[in-house]
């Protein structure tokens, strides 16, 4: 990532050529658009014509809503694009870190990623996100090297979309809208899509763009009033936006039913009294990996932002015998769009309600720290912070050894190792172990043979101590949870009780 460099001549240069050219290309192809729009004719062509000129979203919602989902789900078609990062806070390597990860997620959504800049600011422009003048030179950028998507790494209101995209004259997306449509890509189960789309519409509603909008814009009138806004159109996105709070209103209820469901499994495994354990961490730390590697599970490992979206539950057992559950959860990331906080809440609170997280962090990164400050935040934003936590800094082959020390001196309870390599896991094996409740009762009991499965969940669900095979049956001395201990209560001998 360079700060771009341009002379400044070259910026007056096309200010002062091309821009009555640009514009009336775009208006052209704009009216193209429109008219396609308006006969309500769709392909892929004018999807991407479309988006650029209205953020992707008018043609889907002003023709027929019944097709919000299948829009919102068809694949952002970014393919070439150029960064850009308003620089705030922070050392230059922050700045540089969060673009290298902007690329990142722009190249896991399918895009071509041509040039990134930087510009430092006291704050975001509040018309057009960087300043007018850098605005200008991003636009040279833009036809430079053939980019066709600007993507600003923050969260943009719609006004600074609008007048970003003004002047580059390609589409314009922000940091949210670019996890949204990951997220989107990725998401397999119901449950997982529901969510995403939810998180989208409420993305979008703010964002819509219709007719009227669009003619003002056409017309040279500017934003806010004239006649153009106040036609037809301001009807049409008032129905369109009736019609989206409608559509939000269904999937939430349906969310909630699918809640249920799954609240009921986990109530199932509670009642039973398996321990469960939650892996959580900055995505593309390796918590598939670790997953494959504790439980031999096959799940899918990508080198990619946002591989897992859907949460794997399996079943594993410490060194000692316990069983235990393992959870694969959806990977965080700085600046996670609230809304997909918001629509997640109910997958996340999984993490809060479990006995104990293993918070993985990629030891190998430039920026451990902040990542795992990152998914603090969040966890912190579901109400998680009572559940124990270990640190695994994982990738311990690829990390610098000192950095690895760093961090374990800074957190009291973590443990280095590698996923790839296996390095490390048998210790974590051990402090999982450790770290799960254990059952609370100690019961003595001589159970006969004929009731060998009391013996069996005692060794699953509890901590046998010993074990012994007499005449009469189990002579077993356990540790096991309340409900395993009155099932076993007939046949503990008088003077143990
Ligand atoms: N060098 C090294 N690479 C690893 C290790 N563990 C995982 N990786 C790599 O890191 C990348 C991400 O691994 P995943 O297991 O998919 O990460 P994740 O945290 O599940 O990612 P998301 O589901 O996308 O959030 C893959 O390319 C892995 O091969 C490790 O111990 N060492
Ligand atoms: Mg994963």
């Amino acid at each position: 990532m360079t700060s771009s460099s341009s002379p400044s001549q070259d910026t007056e240069r096309f200010a002062h050529t091309s821009p009555e050219r640009l514009r009336a290309d775009a208006l052209m192809e704009e009216d193209v658009a429109w008219s396609h729009e308006i006969d309500g004719e769709r392909d892929g062509d004018q999807f991407d014509r479309s988006e650029r000129a209205a953020l992707r979203r008018v043609a889907g919602l002003s023709t027929e809503l019944e097709d919000v989902t299948e829009v919102e789900y068809r694949q952002l078609r970014l393919e070439r694009v150029v960064l850009v990062g308003v620089w705030t806070t922070g050392t230059v390597q922050d700045s540089e870190n969060s673009l290298a990860e902007l690329a990142a997620l722009a190249e896991t959504a399918g895009a071509l990623v041509l040039d990134g800049v930087i510009q430092r600011r006291d704050k975001p422009d509040a018309a057009t996100y960087i300043g007018s003048g850098k605005a200008y030179e991003l636009r040279d950028i833009v036809l430079e090297t053939g980019a066709d998507t600007v993507i600003c790494d923050g969260e943009l209101s719609p006004g600074q979309l609008i007048h970003l995209e003004d002047v580059v004259k390609v589409k314009v997306i922000d940091r949210t809208a670019l996890i949204l449509d990951i997220f989107a890509q990725h998401a397999k189960s119901r449950e997982g899509k529901a969510q995403v789309a939810l998180a989208q519409m409420q993305y979008m509603l703010p964002r819509l763009r219709g007719w009227g909008q669009s003619l003002s814009r056409q017309m040279g009138g500017g934003k806010g009033g004239g006649l153009a806004t106040r036609g037809p159109g301001e009807t049409k996105i008032e129905t369109d936006r009736r019609r989206i709070r409608e559509k939000m209103a269904k999937m939430r209820r349906e969310i909630a039913e699918m809640k249920t469901g799954r609240e009921i499994k986990r109530q199932e495994r509670k009642r039973h009294r398996v321990p469960s354990v939650a892996i959580a961490g900055y995505t593309n730390a390796g918590k598939s990996s670790l997953l494959n590697r504790l439980t031999g599970a096959g799940v899918l490992v990508e080198n990619a932002l946002f591989a897992t979206l859907d949460p794997t539950v399996r079943r594993a057992e410490t060194p000692s015998g316990r069983l235990y559950t393992l959870a694969d959860t959806v990977g965080f990331v700085r600046h996670l769009p609230h809304h997909l906080v918001e629509a997640f809440r109910s997958t996340m609170e999984e993490v809060g309600e479990s006995d104990l997280i293993l918070h993985v962090v990629d030891g190998s990164h430039p920026a451990p720290e902040e990542q795992l400050a990152a998914v603090r935040e969040v966890i912190r934003d579901v109400g998680a912070t009572d559940v124990p936590e270990i640190v695994v800094i994982n990738k311990a082959d690829a990390a610098d050894p000192l950095t690895l020390q760093r961090l374990m001196r800074m957190e009291k309870r973590s443990i280095a190792v590698s996923a790839r390599t296996g390095k490390g896991i048998q210790e974590l094996l051990a402090l999982i172990d450790n770290e799960l409740p254990r059952p609370s009762v100690e019961v003595e009991a001589l159970v006969p043979y004929t009731h060998g499965k009391l013996v069996a969940r005692a060794h699953d669900e509890g901590e046998v101590i010993s074990e012994e095979h007499t005449p009469e049956g189990t002579l077993l001395k356990a540790r096991v949870h309340e409900e395993l201990a009155a099932d076993l209560a007939p046949y503990v001998p008088a003077q143990a009780v």
